[in-house]
């Protein structure tokens, strides 16, 4: 008998995993059955720090550190004396709170103890939790790993809050406050349930040979003519003769089209989020002597690099992480750019066109007193005007020419060729020029990173990147597959890649990568 599209559309989506819900990986927590204990805030001495506990004992630690007084109200603090439960000694008059589960951050019974910051009140605290029977030390990453064992963070949420802690940048910050507020969960969950109803609708045509019968609506949706794409005999079989002599979802090839623009267009854009949670690499460049070195110096508000008026100074490549306008950035100072001299600074060159190929924004340095001497001309040449002519849309390399020692030009403004790129002036040595220049870097910072406030999430994570692209791989199997069962295996993979994305079955070794970022508390 026939079941109906939407009995399949159920059944699809009672497969192993379901991205679209908060159902976490379902597997327990290492050694969920027992109460953790740990430090939340962090090490050293500070005016308040919080301990908390999780699991089934934490009301009975609770009780037995501030005995003989009742658990407190749910969610709100008080103010309690804590005492060694052994030997009744104080140990600081301290404020408590007692989340019962579910309604927690880890979704079991949890408590906290706000005390006073100083060492010695901290160990006592903690070593009088590890006497109350049933309680032993978290883990690393503990607290959030049960948090996601009991459905209350997605994969991408528990990345996100992995990332919010690292946040160094407001970018970065605002990146992981989005991706942990659960949007790229949410847009994999879509996808994922467009997933389900065009597998529902490939079922449908399996199951419509074995039950001979089918909905008047099914076909007037559109679900016909698969066989005209598939063309295969294998295809012909169906007994009914009253039904059109081939079918198969039209609504699931459409479907499956529009999930791949999607997918496609999130791909190719793939690297910004990484850039924003990695940093952007930065690539300062230039002839010898033109202030790279400098800038570097400036950008990074310390002395990375040695500045002299000897040009070839800088012959390795010097990284330093720098906070670029908000956004996070590797900034890597270079040899000058000439040949022909010594093999040191001849290898340095080479280290420098090396790591140029690598930028993802080039700051490209030339002296503004100097810009008609063979190296900068050179320069202008060989760097500039085709890094310029690549990037009219942006997709390629882009690059920033920065005309530095403006202080050396004439008082009546500088005598520039009219052919020469967009440019900003700048004096490393006064200071001059520098807001227009972090403006600028914010702005093609905003562009290689993505702007982390708008727009749709960005993927974070290489992981991220390589699930969408399986699902995108699995969707051109689902395209070329001339067998209605490797079609349906085709978007099993697809939503398979989803599920995987967003937390949901085989992804044991993903969560022990993942939580090992977690401090201990967390
Ligand atoms: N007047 C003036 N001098 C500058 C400015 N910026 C840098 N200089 C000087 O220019 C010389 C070269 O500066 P560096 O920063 O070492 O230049 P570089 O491009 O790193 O040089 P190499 O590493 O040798 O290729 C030094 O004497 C600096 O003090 C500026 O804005 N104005
Ligand atoms: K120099
Ligand atoms: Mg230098």
């Amino acid at each position: 008998m026939w079941r109906g599209l939407w009995t399949l559309v159920a059944r699809a989506a009672r497969g192993p995993c379901r991205p679209c819900a908060r159902q976490g990986s379902g597997a327990p927590a290492p050694g969920s059955g027992a109460t953790i204990f740990a430090l939340s805030s962090g090490q050293g001495r500070c005016g308040i720090a919080v301990i908390r506990t999780s699991g089934p004992a934490s009301g009975h630690a609770l009780r037995s550190l501030t005995a003989p007084r009742e658990l407190p109200r749910a969610r709100s603090a008080s103010l309690r004396l804590l005492t060694d439960p052994r030997s009744g000694e104080p140990l600081d008059r301290a404020l408590v709170l007692w989340f019962p589960g579910p309604h927690s951050f880890t979704g079991e019974d949890c408590a906290e103890f706000h005390v006073h910051g100083g060492p010695a009140v901290v160990s006592g605290v903690l070593q009088a939790l590890g006497r109350v029977p049933g309680l032993r030390p978290a883990e690393a990453g503990e607290f959030t790993r049960r948090a996601f064992a009991h459905g209350k963070l997605s994969l991408t949420e528990v990345e996100g809050l992995a990332d919010l802690i690292h946040a160094e940048t407001e970018a970065q910050r605002r990146q992981a406050l989005r991706q942990l507020d659960g949007e790229l969960g949410q847009l994999c969950g879509g996808w994922a349930e467009t997933l389900t109803k065009a597998l529902a609708h490939v079922e449908a045509y399996i199951d419509f040979g074995e039950d001979d019968n089918l909905e008047e609506g099914i076909l007037e949706q559109g679900v016909l003519a698969w066989g005209s794409r598939l063309g295969t005999p294998a295809f012909q079989p169906l007994e009914a003769p009253s039904l059109p002599p081939l079918f198969l979802s039209c609504t699931a090839d459409s479907q499956v089209r529009e999930l791949e623009v999607a997918l496609d267009t999130h791909l190719r854009d793939a690297r910004r989020g990484q850039r924003l949670r990695s940093g952007a690499h930065v690539v300062v460049t230039g002839p010898p002597n033109a202030g790279k070195s400098s800038l570097v110096n400036l950008l990074s508000r310390k002395p990375v690099s040695i500045v002299s008026p000897e040009p070839g100074t800088t012959r390795d490549v010097l990284e330093t992480p720098v906070d670029l306008a908000g956004f996070p950035a590797l900034l890597s100072d270079t040899a000058g750019l000439r040949e022909g001299q010594g093999p040191v600074e001849q290898e340095g060159v080479r280290r420098a066109r090396e790591r140029l190929e690598q930028a993802d924004l080039i700051l490209a340095v030339l002296d503004a007193s100097d810009l008609a001497s063979p190296s900068s001309c050179n320069f202008l040449d060989t760097v500039v005007t085709p890094a310029v002519a690549r990037s009219p849309n942006g997709n390629s390399q882009r690059l920033l020419l920065v005309l530095n020692k403006s202080d050396l030009l004439p008082p009546g403004g500088p005598d520039l060729s009219p052919e020469l790129p967009p440019h900003l002036l700048l004096s490393c040595l006064t200071g001059e020029g520098l807001d227009g220049l972090l403006e600028a870097l914010r702005k093609e910072l905003a562009i290689v990173c993505g702007n982390p406030s708008t727009g749709p999430p960005l993927l974070t994570r290489a992981r991220h990147q390589h699930h969408l692209q399986g699902c995108l791989d699995a969707l051109g199997r689902y395209k070329q597959a001339t067998d209605v069962a490797l079609a349906a295996e085709a978007l099993r993979v697809a939503r398979g890649h989803l599920a995987r994305l967003h937390g949901g079955g085989g992804t044991e070794e993903i969560l022990d990568i993942i939580f090992r970022d977690f401090c201990v508390g967390k």
